[in-house]
């Protein structure tokens, strides 16, 4: 069943602020353990973990291929389309995803590794229960454009907008 996602807000996210907000989840990730490597959540998990493996040196990435959302924003069911080869419970893996939203495709991913610890670049309010580190919250009414989703245009000045 699909749920409309009206997102009044948006909150575009240009690829340096995606870079240096991955980033700082790659310090978060790096104090007081190490990890055996990364689990991506494809495939908007795959630029955070891509980054994230390059910082804590983490050379095995595995994938695991979800889609949730259709072009137009609409959830649906959850479609696991590629699970990892060998999950075991998960312990001493990273899993990495772009964004938790309503949490459903986190809770997927914590029923297949429940020991594995998930973490995301931005979170939702109603997600964040699900993820055990994230670095940027933004409200439930907002969509995020990530840098591969969009391409710049020209843009109306606000008081064309406002004439209409
Ligand atoms: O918390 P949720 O409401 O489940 O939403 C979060 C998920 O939705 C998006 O993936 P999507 O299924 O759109 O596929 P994509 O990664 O290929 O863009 C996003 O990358 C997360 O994986
Ligand atoms: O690009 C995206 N932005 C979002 O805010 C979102 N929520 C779920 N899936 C999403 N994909
Ligand atoms: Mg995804």
């Amino acid at each position: 069943m699909a749920d409309s996602n009206p997102s009044p807000k948006t909150f575009p996210v240009s690829w340096e602020e995606l870079h240096r907000n991955a980033k700082a989840l790659a310090w978060r990730l790096i104090e007081g353990r190490s990890w055996h490597g990364i689990i991506a959540i494809a495939r908007g998990g795959l630029v955070p973990a891509a980054i994230i493996a390059r910082e804590l040196d983490l050379r095995v990435v595995d994938t695991i291929c979800i889609k949730s959302y259709s072009d137009d924003h609409a959830r649906g069911e959850i479609r696991i389309l590629k699970n990892i080869v060998n999950p075991g419970d998960g312990d001493g893996w990273l899993i990495i995803d772009d964004l938790v939203d309503t949490g459903y495709t986190a809770k997927a991913v914590r029923e297949l590794l429940p020991k594995a610890h998930f973490a995301t670049v931005y979170a939702k309010p109603a997600g964040k229960p699900m993820v055990d580190t994230y670095i940027t919250e933004v409200s439930q009414d907002t969509w995020i454009y990530f840098p591969w989703d969009v391409e710049p245009q020209f843009a109306q000045p606000l008081a064309a907008q406002r004439r209409g």
